[in-house]
């Protein structure tokens, strides 16, 4: 029966047949009671920042699509490449390397590939 997080996740990683604890190590990694604990209040946010996270992704697909059809109905241009490399530096300058690939996902969900 389905009574966390963990296994809402189907997670199964470090499984083991039978025995005591087994069933804890495969949902949380740890058979330890009070790490298991912790890892599964741990997880109840990580779930809700990544639904937060979707939710702000496709809204912010939604407003770039919609700069850009503004923008072409009234006769100017598809892209502006300086406000990309404004919103690429930003996250690089907040995340490093992996910031500059994300902000390139991010960009291409709105106004598709190059
Ligand atoms: O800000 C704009 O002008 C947009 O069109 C939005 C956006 C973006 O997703 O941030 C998308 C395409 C442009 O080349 C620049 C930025």
């Amino acid at each position: 029966m389905m009574t966390d997080v963990a296994e809402q996740s189907g997670e199964t990683t470090g499984a083991r047949a039978g025995g005591a604890g087994g069933d804890t190590t495969a949902r949380f990694g740890t058979d330890e009671p009070g790490a298991a604990a912790r890892i599964a209040a741990i997880r109840e946010r990580i779930d809700e920042i990544d639904r937060t996270m979707i939710a702000l992704w496709q809204e912010r697909a939604e407003l770039s699509r919609e700069v850009g059809t503004t923008r072409m109905a009234s006769g100017g241009t598809r892209l502006v490449l300086s406000r990309e490399r404004e919103i690429l530096e930003r996250f690089r300058h907040a995340l490093g390397a992996d910031g500059t690939q994300l902000a390139l996902l991010l960009l291409r969900a709105g106004r598709g590939p190059l």
